[in-house]
This record gives C-alpha cells, sequence and structure tokens, in this order.
C-alpha cells in the first residue's frame, strides 16, 4: 500500500480525492490537512463534506509540519492555490515523495508566464523543469517516469484532448486560430466564498476575455495559438467546450473520424469517450471521470464538443489517472466501477 496525504483536503478538489484514495485498492490515506490556520483545523472532514460521512471521518489536521507529511507518505497531493503548491511542492519532492500538484504553479516552463499570469515571480526553475504535465491520455510515458506532476487545469483538459487528435494528425490550418468558447460551474473557482461566486450575484457571462491564464497553457501544450474565452454559468459543477477550428486544405469529414478514433482507442484505459456526430452534455460527465467529445464537419470547419465535470477529469480524477500511470496501476482504478 502506498500512504498517501491530501494538503487542501477540506476544498472540493480535495474531498474528491479523500474518496477515491479510499476506494483505491493499493493507496491508503495517511493524512488530510488544511492550512496552520485554517478554521476547520481538528473537523472531522465528513463534517464539512456530508457525502464522506461513514466513509471518511478522519480529521482535518493543520499543515505545522511537513517533516510530518514526508515521514508518513509515499504521496503528497496538492489540492492547494497555486501560490500554496508553489511553496510547498518542493518541500515534498526534495524529501522524495511523488507529488501530483492540481494547481497551475508548475504547469508552463516559462518564468515570465508566471509573472504575468499568475501574480509571483517564479522561484523554482529546477522544479518547473522537472515537472511532467500530467494530461494522462497524451503523457502518459513521461507520467510514468515522473516524481513530480502538474496535472492541468480544467477548461486546459477539456480543450487539449478535443484539438490534440486533430492537431497531431495535421488536420488543422491553424493559421486561423482555433476558437474555444467554455462554460463552467462555479465550483471551478473553490470552495472560499468571494462576491463574485454568490448566489445572487453569479449570471451567464464572460469573463478573463483575452487575458485568462489558462489561454498560454492551452496554447503552450498545443503548440499552437488559439483564442478561449471562459464564462462562468450558475451551475454547480461541469465545463462544457465547443470549439471551432479551420481544417486542412482537403480534409475530409472521415479523416476527422479516424483522428479521433486512433487517439482514444483504449475504453477501459482512457478517460474519453467519443460521441461522433452527438454533441457532448454536461449530465453525461457530471459525477463521473469522463471526457465526452463530439464533433461535426462542414466545408472546411470542424465544430468540437468536450464535457468533463471540472472538479474531476478537470482536477482530482485526473490527479488519480496520473498516480495510477505512475505506480502501474490500471490506468482508471478506483474511477470507475
Ligand atoms: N475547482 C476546480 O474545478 C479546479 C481546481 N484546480 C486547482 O486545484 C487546487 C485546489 O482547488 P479547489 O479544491 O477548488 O480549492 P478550494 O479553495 O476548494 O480548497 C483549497 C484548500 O486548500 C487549503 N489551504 C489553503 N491554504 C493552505 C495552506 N497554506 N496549506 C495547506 N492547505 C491550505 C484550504 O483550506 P483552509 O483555507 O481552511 O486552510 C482548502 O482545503 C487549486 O490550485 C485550483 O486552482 C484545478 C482544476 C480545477
Ligand atoms: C469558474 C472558475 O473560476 N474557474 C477557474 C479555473 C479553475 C481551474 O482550472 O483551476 P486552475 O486555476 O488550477 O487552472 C478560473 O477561471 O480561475
Amino acid at each position: 500500500m502506498l500512504n498517501t496525504s491530501i494538503i487542501g483536503a477540506s476544498g472540493y478538489t480535495g474531498a474528491e480525492l479523500a474518496a477515491m484514495v479510499l476506494k483505491h485498492p493499493h493507496l491508503q490515506l495517511a493524512g488530510l490537512y488544511v492550512s496552520e490556520n485554517s478554521l476547520d483545523a481538528g473537523k472531522a472532514i465528513s463534517e464539512l463534506h456530508g457525502q464522506l460521512r461513514g466513509r471518511v471521518d478522519l480529521p482535518l489536521q493543520p499543515l505545522t509540519d511537513t517533516a510530518a507529511v514526508v515521514n508518513t507518505s509515499d504521496i503528497v497531493l496538492l489540492a492547494t492555490a497555486h501560490e500554496v503548491s508553489h511553496e510547498l511542492a518542493p518541500i515534498f519532492l526534495e524529501a522524495g515523495c511523488q507529488v501530483f500538484d492540481l494547481s497551475g504553479a508548475f504547469r508552463v516552463k516559462s518564468d515570465d508566464f508566471y509573472t504575468q499570469y499568475y501574480g509571483f515571480a517564479h522561484q523554482y526553475a529546477q522544479w518547473l523543469d522537472e515537472a511532467v504535465y500530467g494530461l494522462a491520455e497524451w503523457n502518459s510515458d513521461a507520467i510514468r517516469q515522473a516524481q513530480f506532476v502538474a496535472v492541468p487545469g480544467c477548461y486546459p483538459t477539456a480543450a487539449q484532448l478535443a484539438l490534440k487528435p486533430l492537431l497531431a494528425a495535421g488536420l488543422l490550418d491553424t493559421q486561423q486560430w482555433p476558437v474555444i468558447n467554455a462554460v463552467s460551474g462555479v465550483s471551478g473557482a473553490g470552495r472560499k466564498a468571494s462576491m463574485a461566486n454568490s448566489f445572487c450575484e453569479v449570471s451567464l457571462q464572460a469573463y478573463g476575455v483575452f487575458n485568462h491564464r489558462h489561454q498560454p497553457e492551452i496554447s503552450a501544450h498545443l503548440g499552437t495559438d488559439v483564442i478561449f474565452t471562459p464564462h462562468l454559468g450558475n451551475f454547480k459543477r461541469g465545463i462544457l467546450a465547443t470549439i471551432t477550428a479551420r481544417l486542412a486544405a482537403g480534409v475530409t469529414p472521415e479523416a476527422v473520424s479516424e483522428a479521433m478514433s486512433a487517439a482514444y482507442h483504449q475504453p477501459g484505459e482512457q478517460a474519453v469517450r467519443l460521441l461522433g456526430h452527438q454533441a457532448a452534455r454536461l449530465q453525461d460527465v457530471v459525477n463521473t471521470c469522463f471526457c465526452d467529445i463530439g464533433w461535426q464537419v462542414q466545408g472546411q470547419h470542424v465544430i468540437l464538443t468536450s464535457a468533463i465535470d471540472n472538479l474531476l477529469k478537470g482536477a482530482s480524477s485526473q490527479a488519480m489517472q496520473c498516480i495510477n500511470i505512475r505506480n502501474g496501476f490500471a490506468p482508471l482504478t478506483a474511477l470507475v466501477g
């Protein structure tokens, strides 16, 4: 059994991770942590997340002693804000733990990127360099060798899983940048209260126009520029991305379908389900680890729809896929069945 600790366990993705570790035949929960001065320190996680009652009733411990976490953990999951992960990841890595970071602190290999989009200067160039991007269906060879995995953002997961098969097969005319419009549920912003996320303030609206940090994350890992516009919707969880792209001259609808099937042909191993001409729907993916992708071609354009649960495939279940791949377990262990 691999001892697994979750830092940021009281948050939305942390609670999902606790449930998955509990289900996992080869992992055991070593500890659940919150910040040193957290108001939730000492409470049982199930007091905050009632779905865990009777399943995980362990206490949330204040993170006062990272050495104690190291001594009891083979794997550390960081379900913490970017700045917190930026400080904590190197401590656990230097002590030899496997680290899976759900934040954006180590996803893009450029120092300027962090100053511009995250508001802090990155201090750990070596770990930024070593971090493997955890897009599970596309990066499994590197994940298998990694001590440190930076799990992709929620919007980047939905967008890249749809576009990568067409880019990899050389089917897109990238002179016209793919246009990604995506709507997220409010849990995407985390559990902490803020005016922007309060019930009476949330409406269907675009935000982060031309300057959301996921635009450069998507572009960097796709290797092509994109236009990306996120939207906030008045529902709890799920992301639906609708993506328009221009096909290279002469590309047929059959070639598009073949590229999608070639990329995702291992249903028990990959968390992607192909819908062909059907449009992806949130209700089919919420509370599952899957990304559903549909597409249609007309003339020289393709429109793709891609749906995920932002807390699962967009964060925690993708982290669990990475743990599974890294440790030689079946990739969807604890996620299906
Ligand atoms: N929500 C989503 O859909 C997605 C989230 N992510 C990323 O995953 C990470 C977690 O997100 P999410 O679960 O939504 O966040 P939440 O805001 O819901 O939870 C954050 C957790 O971190 C804890 N925390 C805060 N400061 C510290 C600290 N210094 N040391 C230890 N624990 C701390 C909080 O508890 P307390 O404050 O009480 O200490 C809480 O448990 C973030 O980086 C986010 O960007 C990525 C993809 C999707
Ligand atoms: C609805 C909402 O607010 N969503 C978040 C994205 C959450 C996510 O993917 O997290 P990372 O920050 O770890 O990339 C946002 O737009 O900031």
